[in-house]
């Protein structure tokens, strides 16, 4: 005889029924082949209360099938050891009602275990009730994971994509970059357009990541002076009279050499381009400030002398370099001596820049200049520059060992020894897109020496010196 009981294990009532029609030919076997084999299971029984013998031996048969073998079967020690066995008509033993403590027996245990003539079972899964016992059930981990690898059904793996969705198909793939990207791309561009002059813009390909970069960064149109710093009192700024326009070997305000009294003239006129102002081949070689005329002056702002103090003539593009982070360059041709930009950033007392010095050696970048042109100021009186967090374009410039612009100190208020200009300006002509660069270390020789602030130079040029050190203050002499 077959009892399939592989249906879903809930419906006994049917199951019950089948073995109704069939118990009474099969039970006297049956049941004394249950109370041999298994003396001990730890059975509950399902429904205890009021019940025909029969009734009772079906339920017992039921509870048995979900239940666990004893370990020890046929054991007489086990059997007598159980506390509340029940002795049933006909032999059977029932065992008596413990917690339930393993899976149920495996298919093949159980057909070995019964003759086939007899009966034969077809295991059915778990009910619900079973495998709720069965997971609050205190079980020794390893048992537990035997429990469940025979409860439950493996897995099945399921491609989730080929299952359609009840509630239509999907839209489009969004291409829209998310708001906050956005807020921040929109952010750069409003402050790119503050800046005054020639536009600055940023490679089209690399809005969002300068986004990024510049968002704790303010570009600035001149210093912002901090506390502390204050420019020098008017009384001490000088000025020329020479009229509309100065004569540039006269105006008092050009620098002369020592025991000369040859004015030594910044500017002069581009070959190609009258209207525009270079610095002349001689000056580029030369580390000397460059004194621009100023308020205190009689010309006029056409004067040939106010270059720096007229701002910027060329437009700029900060793009990103691949390996040195940001950089700069410019769509419009530069010629040689060409004024391109000053460095800006707040100017703030040198006390407080070794401070924040001491913090950017931590972090390996520093965007400090110190205003150290003057030998007539003492080295803990100078005024530094600091990039970092307000600034300009400039302060994308990378280092090279070949740089094609260099820095120079530029004042148009003559007499103050402290406060005035970092300008760079085209060492050599530059075509459109070529990178600006100025040496972050002038002066330094090639050395082997190493420090913790020392960063490889990847400037690519012949003449590298392999090394350079962005965490060191940057200075003008
Ligand atoms: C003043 S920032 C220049 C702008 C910088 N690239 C950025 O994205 O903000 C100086 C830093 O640029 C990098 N840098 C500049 N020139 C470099 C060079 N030649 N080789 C390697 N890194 C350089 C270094 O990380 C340095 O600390």
């Amino acid at each position: 005889m077959v009892i399939d009981l592989t249906g879903d294990s809930d419906s006994e009532d049917q199951i019950r029924s089948q073995l109704h029609s069939n118990i009474k030919s099969a039970t006297p076997n049956f049941f004394t082949h249950l109370a041999h084999r298994t003396p001990l299971p730890s059975v509950p029984l399902k429904r205890k209360s009021e019940k025909s013998p029969e009734s009772e031996l079906y339920d017992a048969f039921f509870n048995f099938r979900k239940k666990p073998l004893a370990p020890s079967v046929g054991s007489s020690a086990a059997s007598s050891s159980a506390p509340h066995q029940n002795n049933k008509p006909n032999g059977c033993s029932i065992a008596p009602a413990l917690q339930p403590s393993t899976p149920s027996p495996s298919p093949a245990i159980t057909e070995q275990s019964l003759p086939a003539q007899v009966i034969s079972v077809v295991v059915p899964s778990p009910s619900r009730q079973l495998k709720k016992e069965i997971e609050s059930a205190k079980w020794a981990p390893s048992a537990r994971k035997r429990g469940l690898k025979g409860a439950y059904p493996a897995a099945r793996k399921v491609n989730r994509a080929a299952i359609p969705l009840p509630i239509g198909t999907p839209g489009p793939i969004l291409k829209k970059r998310p708001e906050a990207l956005d807020q921040q791309y929109r952010t750069l561009q409003r402050k790119l357009s503050m800046i005054k002059g020639p536009k600055v813009t940023c490679a089209p390909d690399d809005g969002l990541k300068l986004a990024k970069v510049t968002a704790n960064f303010e570009f600035i149109n001149s210093y912002k002076l901090h506390k502390g710093v204050s420019p020098a009192p008017a009384e001490f700024i000088g000025g020329c009279s020479c009229g509309k326009y100065c004569d540039p070997d006269r105006c008092p305000c050009s620098e002369k050499e020592d025991d000369s009294t040859e004015n030594i003239i910044p500017y002069q006129r581009a070959r190609d381009r009258p209207d525009l102002l270079v610095l002349t081949p001689e000056f580029l070689k030369r580390s000397t400030m460059i004194f621009e005329c100023g308020a205190k002056c009689a010309c006029d702002k056409g004067c040939w002398n106010r270059v720096v103090q007229r701002g910027r003539t060329v437009e700029l593009e900060i793009f990103h370099t691949g390996n040195r982070g940001f950089g700069l360059r410019s769509p419009s041709y530069i010629r040689a001596g060409q004024f391109i930009d000053c460095y800006l950033g707040e100017v703030i007392t040198k006390k407080h820049a070794d401070i924040r010095e001491d913090i950017a050696l931590k972090n390996g970048h520093s965007y400090l200049f110190g205003l150290d042109f003057s030998p007539e100021v003492d080295e803990a009186d100078i005024y530094v520059v600091d990039g970092q967090r307000f600034g300009c374009a400039t302060r994308f410039m990378n280092h090279s060992c070949r740089p094609n612009c260099r820095m120079f100190t530029v004042t148009n208020t003559i007499g103050d020894e402290r406060l005035y200009n970092l300008a760079f300006f085209a060492l050599n002509d530059i075509p459109p897109m070529t990178e600006l660069t100025f040496d972050y270390n002038p002066g330094t020789e090639k050395s082997t020496q190493v420090d913790s602030s020392v960063v490889a130079c990847l400037c690519g040029e012949d003449n590298c010196r392999g090394q350079l050190w962005p965490s060191k203050r940057k200075g003008t002499k």
